[in-house]
C-alpha cells in the first residue's frame, strides 16, 4: 500500500494537522500584547519590549483544534530606517512566505489616525490575506464601529473584518477559530509541550545576539547567529541555558572569544542577566562558539529570521 502511488504526500506532511504563521501588526497601544495573551490563553505570555530587533520573532504559539497558530511580530516592517533594517524587512517578508495572514489591529477609539493611515498605505505591498481587527469595542458605540470598519475598508479592502475587545476576550474565540481555518495543512512546527518554552528560547537567543553585536559590531560581519540548544529548568527553579553562536570563519570565532575568553565572558554575563529577567528565574548560561561556513546562504534556515525549529524537523 505504501509505494503504490509515489504522488502521495510524505507521511509527515499528510496528517490532518494544520499550521501557519500569523503576523500581528498595529500601532503601539493598539492592544497587540493583550490580544496575544488572550489568543494564547496566557500560557505563552511572553511579551518583551526590550528586544528591539528587526528580525521576525515568534510572540506566541497556540493550538486551536488541529491547528497550530504561530504569531509572529515583524518589528520595523513598515518603517525601516537603517539600510540593514530594510534588508531585514525584505527577508522577513520573503521568509514570511509561510505567513497565512496579516492581522492589522486598530484601536477603535483612535480610529484612522495618521499612524494607522501610514500602515494602510504600506499594506497593499504585502501580498497576504489581510484581516482587519478593530479592538477595544467596549469603549466605542456600535454605530461608530460599523462606520469605522466601512471607512477603513473603503481605503483598503480587507479580506475579513473582526471586532473584538481583547481585554475581556470578547470576539477572541471566533477570531482564533477563523485563523485556525486559514492556516494550511501541515505538520506542527513546535512540539505541543514545548510551546511555552519556544518564545523564551528564541528571545534568549536574540538577547545574546544583541549583546554580541553591542560588543563586537565593528569587528564582526553580519554573519553570525545564535541558537538556544538547551533550556532546562533545574530542581531549584533555576534554568540552565546552552546556546551556540555560529560564525562563518575561524577568525571570527577568535574575535567572539576574545583575548583569554574575555569577550565571550562579557557577552555571556550581560546576556545572562537579561535572560534571567525575561525568564524570571536565575539563569546559568553556557555559550559555545562554532564555525559553520555558509550558514547564511541556506535559504531553508528559518533561523535567519530568528525562528527556531525543533531539531530534525
Ligand atoms: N478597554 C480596553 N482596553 C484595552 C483592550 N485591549 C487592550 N487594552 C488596553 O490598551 C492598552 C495597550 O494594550 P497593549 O496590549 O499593551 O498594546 P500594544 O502596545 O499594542 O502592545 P505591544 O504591541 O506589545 O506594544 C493597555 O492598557 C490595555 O489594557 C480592550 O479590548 N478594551
Amino acid at each position: 500500500m505504501t509505494d503504490e502511488n509515489p504522488q502521495q504526500p510524505q507521511p509527515y506532511e499528510a496528517p490532518q494537522t494544520r499550521c501557519g504563521f500569523i503576523a500581528l501588526i498595529g500601532a503601539p497601544n493598539a492592544g497587540k500584547s493583550t490580544l496575544l495573551n488572550a489568543l494564547v490563553g496566557g500560557k505563552v505570555s511572553i511579551v518583551s519590549h526590550k528586544v528591539q530587533t528587526t528580525r521576525t520573532l515568534v510572540r506566541g504559539i497556540t493550538i486551536e483544534g488541529d491547528a497550530q497558530l504561530i504569531f509572529v511580530d515583524t518589528p520595523g516592517i513598515f518603517r525601516p530606517k537603517r539600510r540593514l533594517d530594510r534588508a531585514m524587512v525584505t527577508s522577513a517578508w520573503g521568509g514570511a512566505g509561510d505567513a497565512d495572514a496579516v492581522c492589522l489591529l486598530i484601536d477603535a477609539r483612535r480610529g484612522l489616525d495618521e499612524e494607522n493611515e501610514a500602515i494602510l498605505d504600506k499594506l497593499p505591498d504585502v501580498r497576504r490575506r489581510k484581516i482587519l481587527i478593530l479592538n477595544k469595542i467596549d469603549l466605542v458605540p456600535r454605530t461608530a464601529l460599523l462606520a469605522l470598519a466601512e471607512k477603513i475598508n473603503a481605503k483598503l479592502p480587507f479580506d475579513e473584518t473582526f471586532m473584538i475587545a481583547a481585554l475581556n476576550g470578547d470576539g477572541v474565540a471566533s477570531l482564533r477559530k477563523r485563523l485556525a481555518e486559514l492556516v494550511q495543512p501541515g505538520p506542527w512546527l513546535y512540539p505541543e509541550d514545548q510551546m511555552s518554552d519556544a518564545p523564551l528560547r528564541q528571545l534568549a537567543a536574540e538577547i545574546t545576539r544583541e549583546k554580541l553585536f553591542e560588543r563586537l559590531h565593528d569587528e564582526l560581519p553580519y554573519a553570525s547567529t545564535v541558537e538556544t540548544d538547551q533550556w532546562t529548568v533545574q530542581k531549584d527553579g533555576s534554568i540552565r541555558v546552552e546556546q551556540t553562536i555560529f560564525v562563518e570563519r575561524e577568525s571570527q570565532r577568535k574575535i567572539v572569544l576574545g583575548h583569554q575568553g574575555q569577550a565571550i565572558k562579557a557577552i555571556g554575563s550581560r546576556a545572562r542577566v537579561e535572560i534571567g529577567e525575561i525568564a524570571e528565574a536565575k539563569v546559568h548560561l553556557f555559550l559555545f562558539v562554532k564555525v559553520r561556513e555558509n550558514w547564511a546562504d541556506d535559504p531553508a534556515r528559518y533561523r535567519e529570521m530568528g525562528l527556531e525549529f525543533p531539531r530534525g524537523g
